[in-house]
């Protein structure tokens, strides 16, 4: 059988050649195995039953329905950290282009012409005075792949950090040089910071995350940055604090109606992870997890399951998802044992509502098979069931 993969936004080609075309087709089929995307609205967009598996190139998954994926037992990924430098890079560019006047002042100098350009050009300057960023504190919101590259570049830069990040993973809690001060509350942070740039995923929770109260606790001469998304700085009172002079900039990469004509606001069009070398690196990944889980059934950096890896040394492998909850690996290995079966290897994990059983045998007959994978579906809480035969 091959599998196809439908693509949307544009997708490296490095990414599309890591399926070899013996196996794979990509938007060959209005059925595909799976989908492989970056920023494509997903809630807006359907995918049906035949989809497997959404790899999303890149880190936010907000524009895909998680629970709907459940549902259907589609399993979605991203690919952590794959464009984490690019961000960083840019977050460095508007915090020296939030310090120094390098847009305007080159402007006008591309308007000062005739013989005496070099006077003109050094009487003018003066001007455009700066600042550095060298002793200001910068506060990080969220340590994860972005914010703790950033935090270390800024420490690089001179500047004093300080990290607020209540639900860091131990991964990136370890790789945090000890140097790097942590808030315990937000509060302190934005008291503090000359800079406040936010590294978060969009969520519920963090929905609104600074608005009025929170701009309130910021310096009149701070800048914010977000990175992140839209939706996690409220606009209108972003709009209103600057205003105010509450606060001296916003700096963003998610663009609106609401903000558009206000000159105290730098918008990006959303160019946080867009380099060549991270659309590479963001495809290549995502190809790779999805080869794996659609080859292997082995699952890794999936954002709605749980990670579940077993070599894959029998002949069959059949993978089950199904809901969490108990007794599900008694009931499928009964049905196993009334079929005759003897299993090799098995592996259950679950996250959440949903669980994923593998489980490797011997190779038995096709009528077999399609025996055995209609009484396992017919559990009722069994949500998709798949034969992988070990190529
Ligand atoms: N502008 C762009 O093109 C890009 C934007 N992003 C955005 O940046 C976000 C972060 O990316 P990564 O660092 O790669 O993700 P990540 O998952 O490695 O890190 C996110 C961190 O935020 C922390 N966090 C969550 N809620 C928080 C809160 N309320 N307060 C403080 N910390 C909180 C988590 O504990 C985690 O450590 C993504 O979810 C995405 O929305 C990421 C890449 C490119
Ligand atoms: O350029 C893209 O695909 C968007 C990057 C992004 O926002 C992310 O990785 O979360």
């Amino acid at each position: 059988m091959k599998y196809d993969i439908k693509t949307y936004n544009v997708i490296a080609q490095e990414g599309l050649d890591i399926f070899p075309t013996e196996k794979y087709t990509i938007n060959q089929n209005d059925k595909p195995q799976a989908l492989l995307i970056r920023s494509q609205d997903m809630h807006k967009t359907k995918f049906g039953t035949s989809v497997l598996a959404i790899a999303r190139a890149g880190a936010g998954v907000n524009n895909i329905p998680l629970l709907e994926a459940n549902a259907n037992g589609t399993v979605v990924f991203n690919t952590p950290g794959s464009n984490a430098n690019a961000v960083k890079e840019l977050i460095v560019a508007m915090l020296i282009l939030a310090t120094r006047p390098v847009v305007a002042s080159a402007a006008w100098a591309k308007k000062i012409a005739g013989a005496d350009v070099s006077t003109q050009t050094e009487r003018g300057k003066n001007h455009f005075a700066g600042t550095e960023l060298l002793g200001k504190t910068i506060g990080v919101i969220g340590l994860g792949a972005v914010g703790s590259r950033v935090a270390r570049a800024a420490a690089d830069l001179g500047m004093r950090v300080i990290g607020y990040d209540p639900y860091i993973s131990v991964e990136h809690a370890w790789k945090l040089s000890n140097d790097i001060p942590r808030a315990e509350k937000l509060e302190d942070l934005l008291r503090q910071s000359d800079y406040v740039t936010i590294h978060i995923p969009y969520t519920e929770k963090n929905k609104d995350l600074i608005n009025t109260e929170e701009l309130k606790q910021m310096k009149p001469n701070a800048v914010l940055l977000n990175y992140s998304r839209w939706g996690i700085v409220n606009e209108k009172a972003v709009v209103a604090a600057l205003a105010q002079n509450e606060i001296r900039r916003y700096s963003t990469d998610f663009s609106s109606n609401e903000i558009i004509d206000n000159d105290k606001i730098v918008i990006t069009p959303h160019i946080g992870g867009t380099t060549l070398e991270a659309e590479v690196n963001g495809a290549k990944m995502a190809a790779q997890t999805l080869r794996k889980y659609l080859e292997t059934g082995n699952i890794i950096n999936s954002v709605n399951f749980p990670a579940v890896e077993m070599p894959f040394d029998s002949p069959l492998r059949l993978t089950l998802i199904h809901q969490n909850v108990p007794n599900m690996v008694g009931r499928i290995t009964t049905i196993l044992a009334n079929d005759e079966l003897n299993i090799d290897n098995m592996i259950n994990r679950s996250r959440d509502k949903v669980a994923y059983t593998m489980i490797d045998m011997s190779e038995t007959s096709a009528e077999q098979l399609t025996k055995l994978r209609g009484e396992l579906m017919a559990i009722p809480e069994v949500i998709r069931v798949r034969a992988l035969h070990r190529q």
